[in-house]
């Protein structure tokens, strides 16, 4: 068997043209995503629908071809598992109780096995449904990320009650962030299981810790899972995407021991060519680029081609595609790098 195009990558190797996917591929720039997430009901009865959630999956690899599938779920469905009443509303994103000190250690993880149970099945149908050059990737949100939400309640444009929640009860968030960190980490493990050929690590919030926080709560966690994983997985391999991190990705790799770093479109492409002399590196054109379309975005696919495409290298936006994104711009991005 033909080992797929972005294992390759991951591994070290250089792949001409390289794959391609997208964050959040799956999504409302698509009409088939509307029409299912319209059956499904609810974001997490999507989420939670092995049927649902396949169908999604698959749409954009059917559409366009991408490299790389990623299972259809969301980052928020382990506070979900953690009964924090997570919820979705319409145009305002996620929002879930925001967690007091005093209830960190009374959080019962017992419920997740049973209760993410049907993502779990998505992977295993995915794998069974996916061509076979399609690379299959699991993920999971790192648990700064997760515990920004579950502090604050919702999203934020700082993550300014969960910085405070740090400096002011520090015991108390490095206990949140092991918990998750366990249960992200098992949570990958059943992924691998199923099915899934490797896994990211979603840390957008990474950008806004001090020097400090940023060792304790970006790295230490991610460390974590990582060991965790490979200790039940040796050969998994693992993307690890910290949004923001900047030049404290140059370290971001051997400290967590990710395989691989997601670069957001900020990082400049110079630096990427550094980081990528000790691996795999994936990004980041911005998805506004995406947005303009035209010379905007031939421009920005070509620099990143120039720059990257000759080392082990995954196409990928710098951030998630936007319900904006025309579906005429995905196909000008994929022929410009396909040719
Ligand atoms: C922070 C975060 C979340 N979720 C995720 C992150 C990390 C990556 C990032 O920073 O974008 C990750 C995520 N969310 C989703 C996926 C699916 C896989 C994929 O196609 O990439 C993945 C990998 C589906 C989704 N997750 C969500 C949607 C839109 C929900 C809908 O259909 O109404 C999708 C397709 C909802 C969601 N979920 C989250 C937010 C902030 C929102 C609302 C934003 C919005 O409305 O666009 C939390």
């Amino acid at each position: 068997m033909t080992e797929k195009k972005l294992m390759k990558v991951l591994n070290g190797e250089t792949v001409f043209p390289p794959p391609v996917w997208l964050m959040r591929q799956a999504g409302r720039y698509l009409p088939e995503y509307r029409e299912t997430r319209e059956q499904a009901g609810g974001f997490l009865d999507l989420c939670y629908n092995p049927d649902f959630a396949t169908e999604v999956t698959l749409q954009p690899i059917r559409r366009f071809g991408f490299d790389a599938s990623i299972l259809f779920s969301d980052i928020l469905v382990i506070p979900d598992a953690l009964d924090r009443g997570v919820s979705f509303v319409k145009g305002e994103g996620p929002q879930m109780t925001p967690i007091r000190v005093d209830e960190i250690e009374r959080l019962d993880p017992s419920r997740a096995e049973t209760h993410l149970a049907p993502v779990i099945a998505t992977v295993a149908r995915l794998r069974e449904e996916l061509p076979a050059e399609t690379t299959l990737i699991g993920f999971c949100g790192a648990p700064w990320t997760v515990a920004t939400y579950m502090i604050a309640g919702h999203g934020t444009p700082d993550q300014a009650p969960a910085r405070m929640f740090g400096y002011q009860h520090p015991q108390a968030m490095k206990q949140l962030l092991t918990l998750l960190a366990e249960m992200s980490a098992d949570y990958l493990i059943r992924q691998l299981r199923a099915g899934a050929d490797c896994v990211q690590i979603f840390d957008s919030w990474a950008g806004v810790l001090d020097e400090q926080s940023f060792r304790d709560y970006a790295i230490e966690p991610v460390k974590l899972i990582v060991s965790r994983v490979r200790a039940a997985i040796p050969d998994a391999r693992i993307i690890g995407f910290a949004k923001g991190a900047g030049y404290r990705l140059r370290t971001y790799r051997q400290d967590t021991g990710v395989d691989a770093l997601g670069m957001d479109w900020q990082v400049p492409l110079a630096f990427g060519r550094e980081l990528q002399k000790d691996g795999a590196v994936q990004g980041n054109l911005d998805p506004l680029r995406l947005i303009a379309g035209g010379r905007a975005l031939d421009e920005g696919v070509d620099a990143i081609m120039e720059a990257l495409s000759g080392g082990p290298f995954v196409f990928n936006l710098g951030h998630g595609i936007t319900p904006d994104a025309p579906i005429a711009h995905v196909e000008q991005l994929l022929t410009r790098i396909r040719g």
